[in-house]
């Protein structure tokens, strides 16, 4: 499966063009991008990295990274998913990145997505559902949630009794056992509950374009 990220991760530099700052997502395929960027680097202008994991591997192969705030809107982004159904839109934040991956997408032009084949489904929902949430507000975001949708929402487990903590301080709820047959309403609605910072479904900002990881990548 690793062979398909990395041809996936591969063949997104062919959206790279010279002068570029380029919107860099997280997790396994995108660091085969990244590798991938690494070799050409000398025409970007640099990057935005949308967590610490990702601003770590940039670093250490000498790419620069930039604050969004000072770079203005993005041509391009590129990230990974845990699921990719028909219409593009995503389930994401299996590496708990998924706020500043979701800012990312929002400022970027163009967002392709970087998947292996088994991440292609029919109907979102077979991958637990992640929601970012603030500490203080995890038991009633869960209710409400429960009460929205009749799923099962987990808290992620991490090292000690917090919890798997963000890299902006807060916990991930993973709602477990939906079929989302509409993406667009379900994030709008998930979002509306106070506490909920942000939501692993990108569907109002779906992807523009996908490759899935093959001999060779299958873009659609
Ligand atoms: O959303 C993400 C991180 O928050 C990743 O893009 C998603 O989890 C896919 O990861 P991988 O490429 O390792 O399968």
């Amino acid at each position: 499966m690793s062979e398909a990220k990395r041809l996936a991760g591969e063949k997104a530099i062919d959206y790279v063009e010279d002068g570029m700052i380029v919107g860099v997502g997280t997790g396994s395929t995108v660091a085969y991008f990244i590798d991938a960027l690494a070799r050409i680097q000398h025409r970007i202008r640099g990057t935005v990295s949308s967590s610490e994991q990702s601003t770590q591997r940039l670093r250490a192969h000498g790419i620069e990274v930039l604050d969004l705030n000072s770079t203005g809107p993005l041509s391009l982004y590129v990230d990974g998913a845990d699921e990719c159904d028909p219409k593009k839109c995503l389930i994401k934040g299996g590496g708990a990145a998924l706020t500043r991956e979701k800012i990312i997408a929002e400022a970027s032009e163009k967002f392709i997505c970087i998947i292996d084949p088994a991440k292609r489904v029919d109907v979102l929902g077979r991958f637990p559902l992640p929601v970012e949430v603030i500490p203080m507000a995890r038991s009633l975001v869960a209710r409400r949630i429960v009460a929205l949708t009749g799923a099962q929402p987990v808290w992620r487990q991490g090292a000690d009794e917090r919890g798997v903590v963000t890299d902006n301080g807060n916990a991930i709820l993973d709602i477990h056992g939906l079929a989302i047959t509409d993406p667009v309403a379900l994030e709008a609605a998930l979002n509306q509950i106070p506490g909920v910072v942000s939501v692993g479904l990108f569907a109002r900002r779906a992807a523009d374009v996908v490759i899935v990881g093959g001999e060779p990548p299958q873009v659609f």
